[in-house]
């Protein structure tokens, strides 16, 4: 069971990150789109956790309380006075606010949602033993005994696992930070860990990264957005070329576009790429497969800065058939006389806005996504990135009417091995 409140530490002053931190707190930086604390606090509110304790400093209580209230998050602010005294006083300061077993993380960690799910679920201090995206050099070591933290600091030399920054904890906790703190005055929270003698829970291999670099905030901008492309739909074409470069395009933008300005974009593309058969059926067929692969910018930048919605999901799949429709029609227009050919062309331009109607209808009648639901249905071709990369080669090859023909038959036998593949699937 996740527990109900979660202590956040955001009382440091984010040293390395001197030029970002003077009027931000380093947790409230932006990382693909997003504040690093909203990615963290957002997954933890939608695991159970109801109210968060934020621990932080006199400069940054208006910027904590600001973010609280434009998110929706139930916020208590604990302003420590004395951050020299160590994150392990911030910690202590919480004391009164939590009664029961508690998360404690830090606010300039970003932790990928897999990540997350697992950690509510363990006791103590959370370790990864294959630490993938932080640099162990840098990371706090954590020696184990018996499940249990023997040694922690960022210099040992023989250690078992890193520290990730994330804790489950119960209040017993503050009775060792009380103890520490009467004996220094202040208290280092790998101290507390040590003394306390905390149990550990591993887990390990999942998205995390400790953000106290420039560098650092490049990397994970990069990699949020690699690990943002879609999970299923995506064609070979996709897979293999176009999302190679549409992520790379999408780290560039994710600040500084929405992904609604970038449908639109992408659409006005396509429309463009179509008119530009009236000018070179060559070129055309290469400003639509740009079209294409900017097509997964939209849908990379909604999931990586945690913007998805259901109406740019729905304008984002309508306004393609109209880019495809407009594409096919224009091209045909441009190199059609013959009645039987022109039979054939509507063929192909029925079945291309068919396929995503056979896909999505699915999604309407049975609540569910058709790539997940349906293994099989990964492997058929003439998905759109598939048909667009297909157009730009016979655009390029001048064989118009081949094309044509080859999208008529291509997409119809799609609808149809789909529709077989459901009846074979679901006999409701
Ligand atoms: O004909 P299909 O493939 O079913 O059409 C689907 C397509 O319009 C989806 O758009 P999305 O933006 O999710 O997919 C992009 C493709 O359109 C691009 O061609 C490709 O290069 C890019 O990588 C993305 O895969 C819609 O969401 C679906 O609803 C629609 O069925
Ligand atoms: N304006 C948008 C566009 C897309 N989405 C989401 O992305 C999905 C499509 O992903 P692609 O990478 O293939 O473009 C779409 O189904 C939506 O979930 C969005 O939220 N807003
Ligand atoms: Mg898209």
């Amino acid at each position: 069971m996740t527990p109900k409140r979660a202590v956040i530490l955001a009382a440091g002053l984010g040293t390395r990150l001197r030029k970002l931190t003077e009027e931000t707190p380093k947790g409230l930086l932006k990382v693909a789109g997003r504040e690093i604390l909203y990615r963290t606090m957002k997954v933890l509110q939608e695991l159970g956790v109801e109210e968060f304790i934020i621990v932080t400093n006199p400069k940054y209580e208006t910027k904590f309380r600001e973010f609280a209230k434009k998110n929706s998050f139930k916020v208590q602010i604990v302003i420590n006075e004395h951050p020299e005294k160590g994150n392990g006083y911030s910690l202590y300061l919480a004391k009164d606010l939590v009664g029961e077993k508690f998360i404690l993380v830090m606010s300039d960690h970003i932790y990928g949602k897999a990540f997350l799910e697992r950690a509510v679920k363990g006791k103590g201090l959370i370790v990864d033993k294959a630490p993938k995206y932080t640099s162990v050099e840098e990371a706090t070591k954590v020696r184990i005994k018996d499940s249990c933290v023997e040694d922690i600091g960022k210099h040992l030399k023989d250690f078992d696992a890193i520290d990730t920054g994330f804790f489950v904890l119960t209040p017993e906790i503050f009775d060792v930070a009380d103890e520490i703190l009467s004996e220094k005055g202040k208290a280092e929270l790998s101290e507390i860990v040590k003394r306390a003698k905390l149990k550990v829970t591993s887990v390990s291999g999942f998205f995390w990264m400790d953000i106290d670099t420039p560098e650092d905030i490049k990397k994970a901008r990069k990699l949020v957005i690699q690990s943002s492309v879609k999970g299923s739909g995506d064609g070979v074409i996709s897979r293999h070329l176009n999302r190679k470069i549409s992520t790379r395009i999408s780290s560039f933008l994710v600040d500084y576009v929405t992904p609604n300005q970038m449908t639109v974009v992408t659409f006005l593309l396509g429309i463009l790429s179509a008119l530009l058969n009236f000018v070179s059926i060559p070129l055309a067929g290469i400003l639509y497969q740009i079209s294409s692969i900017l097509d997964g910018v939209d849908g990379e930048i909604a999931r990586a800065s945690m913007k998805t919605s259901r109406f740019g999901g729905y304008v984002d799949s309508i306004l393609d058939r109209y880019v495809d429709f407009a594409f096919l029609l224009t091209l045909a227009y441009v190199t059609i006389k013959e009645p039987l050919w022109w039979a054939i062309a509507v063929t192909a331009i029925f079945g291309s806005a068919m396929v995503s109607y056979s896909t999505e209808r699915y999604k309407a009648a049975y609540g569910s996504d058709i790539y997940r639901e349906i293994y099989t249905m990964r492997y058929l071709i003439g998905k759109r990135d598939e048909r667009i990369f297909l157009t730009m080669l016979f655009c390029l090859a001048g064989q118009i009417k081949a094309l044509f023909a080859l999208l008529a038959v291509l997409t119809n036998l799609r609808i149809a091995a789909t529709v077989w593949l459901v009846w074979k699937n679901k006999k409701d």
